[in-house]
Order: structure tokens, then C-alpha cells, then sequence
């Protein structure tokens, strides 16, 4: 059995990283992986302007108490004139500041009566103008290829009066969940059955990825009807995710379907809780996972060992996300012969250590443990670990983006 650490590098290096390119809107972008370096071509803010309401003098002409003439109003949006010497420019956050002044004071500072302002404060050479450029600077690179679009790389892109980018192609991801006993939410559920929950996290989980769910497949414990399926979703797909039936059952029937359609296979079985059972598969140069059917061992190998893939194959630079290290808070020991990846409540403690709960119930049918959680806790294998050990922390909040 594979290690964790060597399974995750190798579903990595199975990436083929995407070349396919697209012209996205820029309101249409969040989540989309950038194609291109973005270099910015304008000053952020393009000229000095003002961080606060006041007024704008130069140092040299205040004198405390002394009554400056105000020369201009200036709004945001308005071109003001220079600063005569010995004068006040009235002026509003954001307005540009005027030639020949230096130093912006705030209102709450001044008095202003009969056209003139009275400065009650001594202040400080260039308070509160923002410089021209500091921000961003023209000619300087904001963004490289390879990055996620989140809000506030959008902000970015915004500021620089981007509206459309060069973008990766979404990843088309195909989705198969097998079993005789699983009915789509939505129906009555009859003797023996479960809803189906893998298809419709997996399909939350690609979308959470910015990946495109193209087919939601479910096939009865049938290898006709799975290889059935398999020949349709690698026809539209980057990326196959296959969930259940790849364990030792009487009815496991993926891994013969995906011998039968002519897969081979790279890598089978990983040392890790949960999560065993889980494969790599080619279809051709399609990927083919294959997940375990516990719904949270499906959830745990799609974050630990899907997402580096999937950001590979997306092209972005970040394809393993950070792994933090935790105190473990607990009232038993763990041990296992496989790396167990707890899922765990964190919370910060007043030395700025995190604190890793253990949710109760660690079993790969507990579903509430998920919602229950802020990511996993890693233990190594056969290593007695308890409470105060210091160990791997992998929050869902990186992992699942
Ligand atoms: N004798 C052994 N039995 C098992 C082993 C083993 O090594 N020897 N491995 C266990 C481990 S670990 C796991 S994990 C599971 C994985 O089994 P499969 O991937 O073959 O999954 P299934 O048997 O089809 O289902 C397991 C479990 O999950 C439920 N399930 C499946 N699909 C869904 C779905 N779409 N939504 C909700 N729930 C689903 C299914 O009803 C089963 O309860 O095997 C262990 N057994
Ligand atoms: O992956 Mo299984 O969930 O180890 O029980």
C-alpha cells in the first residue's frame, strides 16, 4: 500500500496542466484560474490624492492660530488649480491634492469662517495624502498566471480598468455514483435504501473548485450499466470521479468495468484513514478517481487527494495548499497503521497556538462530522498520539478551493 505523502504527490504529478484558453468578463471571473501575468499599466491612485476630509495647505505657510484664505473647493472628480502661497484649498476624500500643497488636515482639526480656515493642530509634513503609485505602480506585476480569481484579486483587476482576462478553460468534471441501495434526494426513501449523498457533494465540492460538473451519473451495482457509463462521461470529460464500489464487496464492480473498458491502472490503495480504498485510473488521457463510498472518506480523499489534482490540471501554481501544525486536544489517544486524518474542531488559544478537537464520532459514515468541522488533524501511523501532541493540520477553508 502506498503512503499518504507519495499518493498525494503522485495524483499530482498525474496533472496534465490545461493550455486551453478563454476570454472571461470580468464579473463573470470568480473562481476562474488566470492565463496570464497581469502587469499593471496604471498608478493606483493614478495622482496624489486626499485620505480625508480638510483642507490642503503647504507646511511652510502654517503658523498656528493664523486664518489662511480658502482659495478653491475641491471635490473628488474635479481638477483643482495649484495652491497659492499662503492659502487653503478645501477639499474631500479623494479629491487630488493641488499642486504646491503638501500636507491634507482634517476638519475636525480646523475652523472655517468667512472664507478663511484656522488650523488648531501642528501637522506633520504629507499627513494624509495618499501618494500617487503607492498603491500599485505602473509597470508592476499584481497578479501571475496560474492564480485563483477570488474577490479581492478582482478588486485588483478592477482597479487596473480590467473587464476581461485571459482565463484557463474550466475543468469538465463527470461524476458516478454506484449502488442499488441509493435514491436521489427529493424521493421517498423505500426498505433498505439511503439517499445518495456522494453526487451531489462531489458535485458541490468540483463546483467549490471552479470546475465544470458536466455529467452527474448514477449506475445500479451493474458492470454493464458502470462501463456504460464510463464510456459516456470520458467522451465529455477531463476528469472522472467514480464513488463506491472499488472495496473487496461481492458487488464492487468499478475496478472490473474499468479493466473491461480497457483502463489501466496507476495507483491503488493508500495508506491512510480515511480513504484505503481509493484509485487512479486512465481511461486514455482521461484521469479516472475512484473514491470511497463512505460519504466521508469520499469528502476526505476529494480534499486531500483530488483538489491537488484538479488544481493541476487547471493550471494553477498553488496545487498543495498549506499544512499548519496544531495542538491536539483530546481525552484519548490515537493509533493507527495508516496516516488517520481526524476531523477536528480548531479554535486559537491565548498563545496563538491552534487547538485541534476531535469531533466524537471518527467513523467514515459520520456525515454530521463534516459540517461539524474546520478541517482534518493528521496522525501519523503507528504512533500513539494524544492530547498535547503537536501534529499536521489541513483546514477545509484551504483545502477546498
Ligand atoms: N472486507 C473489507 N471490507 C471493507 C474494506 C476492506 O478493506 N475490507 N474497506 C472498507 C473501507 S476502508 C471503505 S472506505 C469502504 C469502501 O467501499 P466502496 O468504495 O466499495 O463503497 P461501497 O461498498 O459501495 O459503499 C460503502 C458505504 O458507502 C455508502 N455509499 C456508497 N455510495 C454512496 C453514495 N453515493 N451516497 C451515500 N452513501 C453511499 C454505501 O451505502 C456503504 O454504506 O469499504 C469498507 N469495507
Ligand atoms: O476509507 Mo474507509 O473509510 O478507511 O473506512
Amino acid at each position: 500500500m502506498l503512503d499518504f505523502d507519495t499518493a498525494q504527490a503522485r495524483m499530482v504529478e498525474a496533472g496534465q496542466a490545461t493550455d486551453k484558453t478563454e476570454n472571461c468578463l470580468l464579473h463573470e471571473a470568480l473562481g476562474r484560474v488566470l492565463a496570464e501575468t497581469i502587469t499593471a499599466t496604471v498608478n493606483l491612485p493614478p495622482d496624489d490624492n486626499s485620505a480625508m476630509d480638510g483642507y490642503a495647505v503647504r507646511l511652510a505657510d502654517f503658523h498656528p492660530d493664523q486664518a489662511l484664505p480658502i482659495q478653491q473647493r475641491v471635490y473628488a472628480g474635479e481638477s483643482p488649480a495649484a495652491l497659492k502661497p499662503g492659502h487653503a484649498i478645501r477639499l474631500f476624500t479623494g479629491s487630488l491634492i493641488p499642486a504646491g500643497a503638501d500636507t491634507v488636515v482634517i476638519q475636525e482639526n480646523c475652523t472655517e469662517t468667512d472664507n478663511t480656515v484656522t488650523i488648531h493642530s501642528t501637522p506633520q509634513l504629507g499627513e494624509n495624502v495618499r501618494k500617487r503609485g503607492e498603491d500599485m505602480a505602473a509597470g508592476q506585476v499584481i497578479l501571475q498566471a496560474g492564480t485563483r480569481l477570488e474577490p479581492a484579486e478582482l478588486t485588483c483587476l478592477a482597479a487596473q480598468g480590467r473587464d476581461r482576462i485571459s482565463v484557463y478553460k474550466r475543468l469538465r468534471i463527470g461524476i458516478l455514483t454506484n449502488g442499488d441501495e441509493l435514491v436521489v434526494p427529493g424521493q421517498a426513501l423505500g426498505p433498505a435504501q439511503i439517499y445518495n449523498t456522494n453526487g451531489p457533494t462531489l458535485a458541490a465540492l468540483s463546483a467549490g473548485m471552479g470546475a465544470q460538473v458536466v455529467h452527474q451519473i448514477h449506475a445500479p451495482d451493474q458492470p454493464q450499466a458502470i462501463e456504460k457509463a464510463l464510456a459516456t462521461l470520458r467522451v465529455d470529460c477531463d476528469l472522472i470521479l467514480t464513488v463506491g464500489g472499488i472495496s473487496v464487496g461481492e458487488k464492487d464492480y468499478v475496478r472490473p468495468a474499468l479493466e473491461q473498458a480497457g483502463a489501466s491502472l496507476d495507483l491503488w490503495k493508500v495508506r491512510m484513514k480515511p480513504g484505503k480504498p481509493v484509485a487512479l485510473a486512465w481511461l486514455g488521457e482521461t484521469p479516472v478517481v475512484c473514491l470511497p463510498g463512505n460519504p466521508v472518506s469520499a469528502y476526505v480523499v476529494f480534499a486531500l487527494m483530488v483538489t491537488p489534482l484538479i488544481r493541476r490540471m487547471q493550471g494553477r501554481s498553488d496545487c498543495l495548499p498549506p499544512v499548519n501544525t496544531g495542538r491536539l486536544n483530546c481525552n484519548r489517544p490515537y493509533k493507527e497503521t495508516r496516516a488517520e486524518f481526524l476531523r477536528v474542531r480548531a479554535a486559537t488559544d491565548k498563545q496563538g497556538t491552534l487547538l485541534l478537537q476531535p469531533y466524537a464520532k471518527q467513523g467514515s459514515n459520520i456525515i454530521s462530522s463534516l459540517a461539524d468541522s474546520d478541517g482534518l488533524a493528521r496522525i501519523p501511523p503507528d504512533t500513539l498520539t494524544g492530547d498535547g501532541a503537536m501534529v499536521s493540520y489541513y483546514a477545509w477553508h484551504d483545502w477546498l478551493r
